[in-house]
């Protein structure tokens, strides 16, 4: 919200050379007070120097973040007149500290801490060009993500089990995407590798069972899936899915939350949900008869159809379809051209589209994983997922 304020002044102001040369980092005056106190008051004085060893400008937004969260650190919150309507810079970045309110100071530097953190990663690797295998960022063992030409990509990368997701990787996921909220891509795309884009929740996942038994496992679960649906809701970065084959279970649902969904005429959507003994997460209870209209949504969810890419397409859920042979080249080409837009218009109308829904979205996820913490201990589901790792069934 903080930074919608801010970058919507910025953005529709007419003077934005003046701003961008005001907003110089050393210029932000980032000096430390005496008055950061606190567990991480050694790390953020050094994250306060690094902002100047900068390689590369981090861009008027991530400038006005830096100097609030600065300010709300060492000052707390905000505390002198609100600059007059003309006094443009000083007003934006009067609106960028008051839209802090009243986040604690420690909150803020460890906030100015893990922003500087991604800022140096980001400056460090794109301050050389790399070669094509270097440009996989490290820390990740189940999915590869690069980050080129303004786009941060994530791809499933569990291609000999169709890129199921385990627990593992709706961990690796969240971390990812955290990661890509805050580097500078424009864009942010997920995609899977190998023949599949995902075959959904790993089934295997409800096979390790913790020491408070099946009912801890549900009640861990809901809660993995609950944070996991949240950060796609909160995500601030246009999202685009890449659907470069099938899609099962979670991986169509979540779906719902992308803002677009490129999908090869090889795709197929399928959410067996009664088949499973379970029930619709990924806030897609409330996405899809948005996006479709109840009884196709119902058709989806309760009855388990499957649909092409081009039923997917004409219900609303994909964007656009590709030709299987040019999907590849097609897509990542167009994707290049949006990720040229400017950055915070972008950003900006996408947080008005989801600010409107935001509230409505935690909600329905909070919901569907309460309810799926209990349709995972019936008989219905235990038998489905029995029959699946005992090979006598599948989709
Ligand atoms: C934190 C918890 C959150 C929970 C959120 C809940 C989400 C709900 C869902 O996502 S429901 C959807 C669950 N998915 C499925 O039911 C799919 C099950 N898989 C299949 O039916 C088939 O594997 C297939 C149709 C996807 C592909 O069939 P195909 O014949 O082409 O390939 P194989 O079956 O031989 O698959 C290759 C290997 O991959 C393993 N595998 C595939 N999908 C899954 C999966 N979802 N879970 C676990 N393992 C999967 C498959 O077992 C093969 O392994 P093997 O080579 O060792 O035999």
């Amino acid at each position: 919200m903080a930074v919608v304020g801010v970058s919507g002044r910025l953005a529709g102001c007419y003077c934005l050379r003046a701003v961008r040369s005001s907003l110089q980092v050393p210029a932000v005056q980032l000096h430390v007070s005496k008055t950061a106190m606190g567990a991480c008051q050694k790390d953020f004085e050094s994250a306060v120097n690094q902002v100047k060893l900068l390689k590369k400008d981090p861009g008027n937004e991530v400038k006005l973040k830096l100097y609030a969260l600065y300010k709300q650190a060492t000052e707390g919150p905000c505390n002198t007149p609100k600059p007059g309507l003309f006094d443009l810079i000083n007003k934006a970045k009067w609106d960028a500290w008051n839209a802090l309110g009243n986040l604690p100071k420690e909150t803020a530097r460890q906030n100015y801490v893990d922003l500087v953190s991604g800022l140096r990663s980001s400056s460090d690797s794109s301050s050389q060009v790399k070669p094509e295998a270097d440009k996989k960022q490290a820390g990740y063992e189940t999915l590869v993500i690069t980050s080129e030409d303004h786009i941060t990509k994530i791809m499933l990368n569990r291609p000999a089990k169709k890129n199921a997701l385990t627990t593992q990787m709706y961990r690796e996921i969240m971390l990812a995407l955290e990661a890509a909220s805050k580097d500078d891509s424009t864009i942010t795309v997920f995609t899977g590798n190998g023949d599949y884009y995902s075959s959904g929740n790993d089934l295997t996942n409800f096979t390790d069972i913790p020491p408070g038994g099946i009912e801890e496992k549900a009640k861990n679960s809901a809660i993995l899936l609950r944070d996991f649906v949240g950060c796609f809701i909160d995500f601030p970065k246009p999202l685009v899915a890449v659907v470069n084959g099938p899609a099962v279970g979670i991986s169509v649902t979540i779906l719902g939350l992308f803002d677009l969904v490129y999908a090869s005429d090889r795709a197929t959507f399928h959410t067996p949900f009664s088949h499973l003994g379970q029930t619709p997460e990924g806030c897609s209870s409330y996405t899809f008869p948005k996006i479709m209209g109840p009884a196709k949504a119902v058709e989806m969810l309760i009855f388990g159809k499957k649909l092409t890419a081009g039923e997917a397409c004409a219900q609303g859920l994909v964007t656009e379809v590709f030709p299987d042979s040019t999907f590849q080249k097609e897509v990542w080409t167009r994707l290049k051209a949006y990720s040229e837009l400017p950055q915070n218009a972008m950003h900006i109308s996408k947080q008005i589209i989801r600010n409107h829904e935001k509230e409505k979205l935690h909600a329905v996820n909070a919901e569907e994983s309460s309810i799926l913490q209990e349709r995972w201990l019936s008989d219905e589901c235990m038998n489905a997922v029995m029959d699946f790792l005992s090979r006598k069934a599948k989709l």
